[in-house]
């Protein structure tokens, strides 16, 4: 898996490959392309958690004791960016259901392009946990930077951003926020068009998981 940098892995898997170029393609509908959002998240998640501590476990098979692996007491929160991040949720709960979630609602300004905030609500405990941001779509990185920030008032210590498809703008931007942030993305894009959009892309996330374009 290549490592772009020390914060930045990019999941350049064959099969996210292909579930990624039918995803860009205009002409995926709103079914097809709900279902991929949340088939990535899940392989995504798989990578994003290829760190957690193992330990040992007592297990007996039908013809023996073993001693087996299991993970080391990680506690996890999804933190889904709404509403595009929500479409990565079921995937990420596929992969760790004990998950708890926390939501942040936020919006881009149209023009400005600067994030608009307008609802939190994390787990109690979210201070003790390992957050999984997951929102589809980086591009200025304003979204994400603003999110990172609100878990790092709440004490969180370990946050780990999962994207899609990522501009360099906002990968810059992400790191350039924050010291121990760590990216994980299916696509790093040539960056952004004059409404900050990405390029190529795959248009509007939001828009197209929920049918609202
Ligand atoms: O990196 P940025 O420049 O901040 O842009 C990325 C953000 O924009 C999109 O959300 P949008 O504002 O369209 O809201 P939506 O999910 O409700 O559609 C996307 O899902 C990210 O949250
Ligand atoms: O390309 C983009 C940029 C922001 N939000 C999206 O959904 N897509
Ligand atoms: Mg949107």
């Amino acid at each position: 898996m290549p490592h772009v940098s020390n914060r930045v892995t990019l999941i350049d898997h064959p099969m996210v490959q292909h579930k990624l170029a039918i995803m860009r393609s205009v002409h995926t509908g709103t079914k097809q392309f709900r279902e991929l959002v949340r088939e990535l998240a899940l392989f995504e998640g798989y990578e994003a958690t290829r760190d957690f501590p193992l330990e040992d476990i007592d297990v007996e098979t039908p013809i023996c004791e073993t001693v087996c692996k299991r993970i080391a007491g990680r506690k996890v929160a999804i933190i889904p960016i709404l509403r595009a991040g929500l479409g990565m949720v079921d995937g990420m709960l596929e992969l760790i259901p004990s998950a708890r979630v926390g939501h942040l609602g936020m919006y881009r300004d149209e023009v400005t392009h600067e994030p608009h905030p307008y609802y939190a609500k994390f787990p109690a405990d979210i201070d003790q946990r390992i957050c999984l941001i997951v929102d589809p779509m980086l591009a200025t990185g304003g979204s994400a930077v603003d999110a990172i920030q609100s878990l790092r008032a709440e004490g969180v210590r370990d946050i780990r951003l999962l994207v899609l498809v990522a501009a360099p703008e906002g990968i810059e931007a992400v790191l350039a926020s924050d010291p121990d942030v760590r990216i994980f993305t299916c696509a790093i894009d040539e960056g952004l068009n004059e409404a900050a959009y990405i390029v190529p892309g795959l248009g509007d996330a939001g828009d197209r998981i929920f049918g609202t374009k």
